[in-house]
């Protein structure tokens, strides 16, 4: 499990995370998004230790990440795909930080395969596609066999078989017990993938919640109908509150009842359906209307920073 409690982290002037609170479950995966510059890198950063919060706290397992013993076995992380060392092979990358850590070169043997790097694992890192710099950084994160697994923007550079390796592979160790956090701005992918999500923006939580809930409180979402009855349907499910639209095809679409609600409306009136579905927006949807706001912010961030240096 992972806490954050008031976690503030500031580079001068500029606050990258404003007083964030969260925690992340063990036995799902937990989603990070956000735009560009919202505070994860700096967030998953603090969590391991890499960057020291200005003030608050963030805990994995009921300690900060440099009082465990053997941090490694604790959290296994993938920042930096690029960060092995490029004139090793991958084996011998995988080792060197097995045997800081007291692992054994059988679990470098069995992360290789599970990385699916078997038939490269001799190879020099520096020759490494960006797919499988990806699948070396995957495997050394998982490595110590942690509880806790970070991954920052996993899938970048995989094609679509290592994309469902991935997604696979973190509802595996999430299924296990294993507390999953996982960073994407491929919306589709974190919806298929993650169960719930912690959205960010401009350094503060804009959205902690499953992705269901998520989606239908930031989309539109309502149930269609086909009916030859529309009049009568009409009549029947109205009340304040419902709003009844007709559609180009000339289905209906109800807004303020769910669609057993309007089923048994229907029913007990007797008005035939011929068609009745639930209907909400995308992940894409949600996120693009929570994060609305910081389009601007992006933009002139990106000119502030320029002018700073
Ligand atoms: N070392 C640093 N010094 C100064 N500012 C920094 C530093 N690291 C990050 N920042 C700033 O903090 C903010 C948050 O950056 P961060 O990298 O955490 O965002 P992010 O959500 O990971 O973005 P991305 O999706 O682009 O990776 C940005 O405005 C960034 O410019």
């Amino acid at each position: 499990m992972i806490t954050a409690e008031a976690l503030v982290k500031s580079y001068g002037s500029k606050v990258a995370v404003d007083a964030i609170d969260f925690t992340v479950e063990p036995g799902q995966v937990t989603g990070f998004l956000g735009p560009n510059g919202a505070g994860k890198s700096t967030t998953m950063r603090m969590i391991v230790g890499l960057d020291r919060p200005t003030s608050g706290r963030v805990e994995v397992n009921g300690r900060r990440y440099q009082e465990h013993s053997a941090p490694l076995r604790e959290v296994g992380v993938l920042l930096d795909a690029k960060a092995a060392n490029k004139g090793r092979s991958a084996y011998k990358h995988l080792l060197s930080i097995a045997a800081t850590h007291g692992i054994g070169a059988a679990r470098v043997r069995e992360v290789i395969g599970l990385a699916g790097l078997d038939s490269v694992a001799g190879k020099r890192v520096g020759g490494f596609s960006l797919g499988m710099g990806q699948r070396l950084g995957i495997a050394t994160a998982l490595l110590g066999d942690p509880a806790t697994i970070i991954l920052d923007e996993p899938v970048n550079g995989l094609d679509p078989e290592g994309v469902r390796w991935v997604r696979t592979l973190m509802r595996g160790l999430a299924a296990e017990g294993r507390t999953v956090l996982l960073s994407s701005h491929l919306m589709s992918e974190m919806a298929q993938t993650a169960d719930r999500l912690i959205v960010i923006g401009r350094g503060k939580v804009l959205a902690d919640d499953s992705i269901d809930k998520i989606i239908a409180g930031a989309t539109h979402s309502g149930t269609r109908v086909r009916t030859t009855e529309r009049e009568r349907l009409m009549a029947v499910v109205s009340r304040p509150g419902v709003v009844v639209s007709v559609l180009a095809d000339g289905a209906l679409e109800i807004t303020g009842l769910t669609a057993e609600q309007v089923a048994v409306r229907a029913s007990q009136a007797g008005v035939v359906l011929h068609e009745i579905t639930s209907t909400s927006g995308s992940l894409e949807e949600a996120y693009i209307a929570l994060t609305a706001g910081e389009v601007e912010y992006r933009s002139s961030a990106t000119a502030g920073t320029g002018a700073q240096r």
